[in-house]
């Protein structure tokens, strides 16, 4: 069976305490962005063991901790009926991008593997073993607008709809890691209540919404402020780091299509609607 993980981007990010266990609590708004990679899963051929093939975007690490693997391996350790099985994740989506794609493979596994060996999980179970694998996981399980909380993997419905709103992102190519982002960062309380500037015209959104990463990570990467500026510049109404970057994405409500950037350098850019 084959599916197609997709990104997200963070509205807003507001990193408001750190945790004992050293996580962070923070608010976020959460939406399924339409940039995918691919993903397969089929029983393995009689006799061989479990195996994922890797292509596209080249994924730093051991292939062996890849996501989709510790997916499987975690539903392995519950449920032992688990057949070997072969995997293909053709990777798109950049990575350290803030994008959360490889939590979205490790999500998507999950739900493939549910589907395809009829384990049965409902949605609150499927994102209770997503969160084990990561914080931003379990949003995938849903993919639907939330105002994320806790460690980013509690969350609460949104009533926000961006659907077929034209949406530029662009990745400068920097990869940034969560855990590097996080020691940055300065916690604080949010400056303004999330949930009430979101329901705002998104026209206001540059002078209410903002992201602490992006604070706290733009001295480190002018090229950051450069691309929002941009985004700006070519008519965004709300443009952001989204979670800990490097990706910056502007909205453009009112256009069919967003329109062609004055920026200067090699960088990956994704054009679509939302
Ligand atoms: C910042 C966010 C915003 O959506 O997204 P990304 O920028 O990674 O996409 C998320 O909080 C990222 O979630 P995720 O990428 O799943 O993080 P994890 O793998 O669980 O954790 C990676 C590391 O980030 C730090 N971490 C993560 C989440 C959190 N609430 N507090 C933290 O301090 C910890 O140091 C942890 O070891
Ligand atoms: N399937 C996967 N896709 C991307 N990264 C993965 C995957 N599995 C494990 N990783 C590891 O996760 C880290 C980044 O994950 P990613 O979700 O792309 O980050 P971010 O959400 O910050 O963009 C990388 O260091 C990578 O080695």
């Amino acid at each position: 069976m084959l599916s197609f993980p997709n990104a997200k981007l963070n509205l807003g990010l507001y990193v408001t305490a750190r945790r004992p266990d050293g996580f962070h609590t923070l608010q976020t708004a959460m939406v399924a962005l339409p940039w995918c990679d691919a993903l397969e899963i089929v029983p393995a051929a009689a006799g061989q063991a479990s195996h994922l093939a890797l292509t596209g975007i080249p994924i730093p690490g051991d292939p062996g901790t890849n996501l989709c693997l510790r997916a499987y391996e975690l539903l392995q350790a519950d449920f032992p009926q688990l057949p070997p099985i072969q995997m293909h994740l053709h990777k798109v989506v950049p990575i350290g991008a803030g994008l959360g794609g490889g939590s979205a493979d490790a999500a998507f596994a999950l739900k493939l593997l549910n589907q395809v060996f009829e384990l049965g999980l409902a949605g609150e179970a499927l994102e209770d073993y997503a969160r084990r694998l990561g914080a931003d996981c379990a949003f995938f399980i849903r993919n639907q607008p939330v105002l994320a909380v806790e460690r980013g993997d509690v969350f609460e419905p949104l009533a926000l709809n961006l659907s077929g709103m034209p949406c530029k992102v662009v990745y400068p190519g920097l990869h940034i890691s969560t855990a590097e982002a996080y020691r940055r960062v300065t916690h604080r309380p949010p400056r303004h209540d999330l949930r009430e500037a979101l329901a705002q015209p998104l026209e206001t959104w540059r002078h209410t919404i903002s992201n602490d990463f992006e604070d706290a990570l733009t001295p480190y990467y002018p090229v950051l402020g450069d691309i929002k500026q941009a985004l700006y510049a070519a008519g965004a109404a709300y443009a952001s780091l989204s979670g800990s970057g490097s990706a910056v994405y502007g909205l453009f409500p009112g256009l069919e299509a967003a329109p062609a950037l004055g920026v200067q350098g090699d960088y990956l850019v994704w054009d679509g609607l939302l």
